[in-house]
């Protein structure tokens, strides 16, 4: 009998580790540069009159990392929906209603690019892992992607919600587990994040407003998570070990909030030092039962790709760890054409990285990591590995 129920675990099972198969990305049309963000957003909130403010957002937008952000909210959805410039305007049921159609449409097209590039029929996807802090009802935007998707209804959904940056890391986690536990699993995971849940006027006092004015950005990301790859499934990365940090007694640090005016969001001005403090004490904690990397002097030997939530985030741990400068190239990038967009970031940094990996050639390193942070605060990481596909070009 005990040698039955091992035999039945055993098929279950998938044989390999999860791999990244394929990756799409998907922002909204309008986008908006830098330089001109700071006008428009004065103007747009009809908010001129609070010059320290602009004088704040101007300094903020000075730094360089971030050239252009996409976004959904436009001057014609605020002239038709005013209220949401006041945050203090129960705007939460309007914000909800838009964000339940607009999220999953957005996600949809992250989606499809990678199910196209996948090869295979929407329908021969198992498992769906969503992550968003744009929703607020239920069923979720997942369901509406199932449906846009045309996924089977036997597809197994599951939502992450409000889990903010940290959302894309989570999810993939939860793909790698479910591919690895369940022979045949085709796991989608898709993040769409849209500012309109958390977009208000400036306003004394909420300096938070401000930086995230500076800061945030719309995007989607979808990847197709597997197992023991069949004909024609070309893994990009293989997903080897994964861990879940929270950073103690540092709640407060990241918070999101829904109120009747919106979603509330503050991020503490220490968040990159605490990043910094235990970024290395996480990655030795990945990498030594691996044996892989046996000390920091590897650091270099990697690839990398960290959710880049603002400049000082990457500056600070590409000095901590002593990293070459082209080693977080592809954080920088993807903050530099489309800002933090989120859980969907590191999504998009995975899908920049494997271009420049297919450019390096076989000087590409092999193993790699992904760091999403989020509240908590949390870190997580996963220790990747190259499948030696990922040096084509696509
Ligand atoms: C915002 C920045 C790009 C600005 O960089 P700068 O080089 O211009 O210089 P700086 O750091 O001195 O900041 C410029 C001004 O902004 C202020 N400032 C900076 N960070 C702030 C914060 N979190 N809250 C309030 N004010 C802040 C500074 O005090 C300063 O004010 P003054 O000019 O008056 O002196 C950078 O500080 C940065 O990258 N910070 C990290 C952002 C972050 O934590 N991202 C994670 C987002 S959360 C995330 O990704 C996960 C999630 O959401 O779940």
């Amino acid at each position: 009998m005990a040698t039955a129920l091992q035999e039945i675990r055993q098929a279950q099972r998938a044989d390999g580790h999860a791999a990244v198969l394929a990756i799409g990305t998907a922002n909204p049309a309008t986008s908006m540069l830098q330089d001109e963000y700071t006008d428009y957003y004065f103007r747009v909130t009809k908010s001129e009159h609070l010059t320290h403010l602009k004088h704040k957002l101007k300094r903020i937008l000075r730094t360089p990392g971030i050239e252009k952000r996409f976004m959904h909210v436009s001057e014609e959805i605020l002239d038709a929906h005013p209220d949401l410039i006041d945050r203090t305007l129960p705007t939460l049921d309007a914000r909800i209603d838009m964000a339940s159609a607009a999220v999953p449409k957005l996600a949809a097209s992250a989606a499809w690019k990678a199910i196209v590039e996948w090869g295979r029929p929407a329908t021969d996807i198992t498992h769906l892992v969503f992550s968003t802090y744009s929703g607020g009802r239920a069923p979720s935007a997942d369901l509406r992607l199932a449906s846009l998707l045309g996924l089977r209804p036997t597809v197994c959904r599951t939502v992450l919600n409000l889990n903010g940056c940290s959302g894309g890391g989570r999810a993939l986690q939860i793909a790698k587990e479910l591919a690895e536990n369940n022979r045949g699993a085709r796991v989608l995971v898709a993040c769409s994040e849209l500012t309109l849940i958390a977009f208000y006027g400036p306003q004394d006092g909420c300096l938070d407003t401000i930086v995230g004015q500076g800061l945030f950005g719309d995007g989607a990301g979808a990847i197709v998570v597997g197992a023991d790859p069949v004909e024609d499934e070309r893994p990009l990365f293989e997903m080897a070990f994964t861990t879940q940090t929270t950073i103690p007694e540092t709640e407060d640090a990241i918070t999101m909030q829904l109120r009747k005016g919106g979603l509330d969001f503050h991020i503490s001005s220490q968040v990159p030092r605490l990043l910094a403090e235990n970024i290395e004490r996480v990655l030795i904690d990945a990498f030594e039962p691996l044996g892989v990397v046996a000390n920091g002097a590897a650091w270099n030997d990697l690839f990398w790709a960290i959710h880049p939530g603002g400049r000082s985030i990457l500056d600070n741990i590409e000095e901590l760890l002593g990293l070459d400068a082209e080693k977080l190239g592809a954080s920088r990038q993807v903050l530099r054409d489309f800002g933090n967009m989120s859980g969907a970031t590191v999504i998009f940094v995975l899908d920049e990285l494997r271009r420049r990996r297919a450019k390096e050639g076989e000087t590409a390193a092999e193993w790699g990591v992904v760091m999403a942070f989020g509240p908590g605060i949390t870190i997580e990481t996963m220790v990747l590995h190259a499948a030696t596909n990922n040096l084509k070009e696509n």
